[in-house]
């Protein structure tokens, strides 16, 4: 496994699958923080997209994984700071083309819109799977310098 650390969170409305996900890790003997909640009671997910979001831009070698309802709302919180590239998946070709393609740091997830299975199918790949760099490195340059492309 490329990466050394994972930082979990959810809130109440992914609680349920982030349970799960933890256990699976752990199974496959990935390293695992869980920055919560401890429980399933109602909670507001951005300061835990951004807890989670501030661990991986201060580990390089790591991963995020956010489980909201739906996972909207986890990703746009976590795409407000700049260095994260969150990615809402719901398949596993998805997992996969954020990581190779996008480098994408924090993984998305929808307890409401995705079962255990698939979830555990798609983190697994997005941890498994290495950024393929070359001509993806220049579009992600792109989007880390808004303007970069616009001719003065
Ligand atoms: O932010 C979300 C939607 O984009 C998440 O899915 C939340 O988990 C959801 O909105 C929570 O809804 P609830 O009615 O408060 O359970």
């Amino acid at each position: 496994m490329p990466f050394m650390s994972i930082y979990l969170a959810s809130d109440h409305g992914g609680f349920r699958l982030k349970q799960e996900l933890r256990e699976h890790l752990a199974k496959r003997g990935v390293k695992v923080t869980d920055l919560g909640p401890d429980c399933i009671e109602s909670c507001d997910y951005p300061p835990y997209a951004r807890a989670v979001c501030q661990r991986v831009l201060e580990n390089e070698a790591s991963l995020g994984i956010l489980v909201c309802g739906t996972g909207l709302g986890m990703s746009m919180a976590a795409n407000r700071l700049p260095g994260i590239r969150a990615a809402l998946c719901s398949d596993e070709f998805s997992a996969r083309m954020a990581r190779e393609h996008n480098d994408a740091n924090v993984l998305c997830l929808g307890e409401r819109v995705v079962g255990p299975g698939l979830a555990a199918a798609m983190v697994d790949v997005f941890l498994c799977t290495a950024f393929q760099g070359g001509r993806h490195q220049r579009r992600i340059d792109l989007i880390e310098t808004p303007g970069a492309d616009v001719s003065s």
